[in-house]
């Protein structure tokens, strides 16, 4: 079989924070592969430690037990490009200045970076914004900036934390239109984070069904629905009851 160049792999994972008078378990040995080039959900409610797993596998923590595989090798800085529920742009700098930042950290010659930038900015449907800075942009625009800088960061893999939880109903449903055409036509790992059972099934290949704190998986349904998926479809409504009836309350 031949081997995934950015295949991902967990096995028993676990995530305990110690605080003053207690210990707070919050991941419980979670074991799974993400594969090369597709569009995984994590899906769970409210508080069950889904951030907490995003920025284990972005390094940003590190997980009290198990271990995490990238390509058979540890994730290291630049594997991986987030995307946040709070835009997290630097509010000084123009769009393109905000895309075009990892390249820059990286000493990239300006010509090329900009240039890479551009098409990313292009694809997002920014193109015209270039100059405009965050505050002058609607949460929509804001989170296409964020999505345009994670993929010119040319990292393989994206995580979105919730990126469009912040978005009005009408916005969010156009984010994801957006963000599948995106990927379809530039194919990366996207692990993307969501309470919304709705989002997951309109997105997923694959959903990991988590439950509530110390998350678990509780179930992990393939996705087998043709794209464009609709909201509507008997079929879509079928997973939908079936994964809220599955789902834990918030805690
Ligand atoms: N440094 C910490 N010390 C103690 N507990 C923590 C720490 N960081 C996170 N937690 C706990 O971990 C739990 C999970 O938090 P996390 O932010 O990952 O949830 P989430 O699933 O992303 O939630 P939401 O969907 O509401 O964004 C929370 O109950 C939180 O209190």
């Amino acid at each position: 079989m031949a081997v995934l160049k950015n295949k991902i792999e967990l096995k028993n994972v676990s995530k305990v924070y110690e605080t003053r008078d207690k210990q707070v378990e919050v991941l419980n040995n979670l074991s799974f592969e993400v594969h090369e080039n597709e569009f995984l959900v994590l899906l769970g409610p409210g508080r069950c430690g889904k951030t907490v797993l995003l920025n284990i596998l972005a390094n940003l923590e590190k997980q009290t037990s198990g271990t995490i595989e990238f390509a058979g090798r540890r994730p290291k800085m630049g594997d991986l490009g987030m995307v946040f529920q709070k835009y997290a742009l630097f509010p000084w700098k123009t769009v393109m200045g905000n895309v075009e930042m990892s390249q820059k950290l990286k000493g990239v010659d300006k010509k090329v970076r900009q240039e890479k930038a551009q098409e990313y900015i292009n694809l997002v449907g920014l193109k015209g914004f270039e100059n405009s800075l965050p505050k002058q942009l609607s949460g929509g625009m804001k989170q296409r900036v964020g999505i345009a800088r994670a993929y010119a960061s040319e990292s393989d893999i994206l995580l979105l934390d919730e990126p469009f939880g912040a978005l009005d109903a009408q916005t969010r449903y156009q984010m994801e239109d957006e963000i599948i055409k995106i990927w379809e036509k530039n194919k990366k790992t996207i692990i993307f984070v969501t309470n919304n059972v709705e989002e997951a099934l309109y997105l997923g290949d694959r959903i990991l069904l988590l439950s509530s704190r110390p998350a678990e998986i509780k179930k992990e349904y393939v996705v087998d629905l043709p794209r464009p998926r609709s909201y509507t479809d008997k079929a879509f409504l079928e997973y939908r009851n079936e994964i809220v009836d599955n789902t834990d309350l918030d805690i």
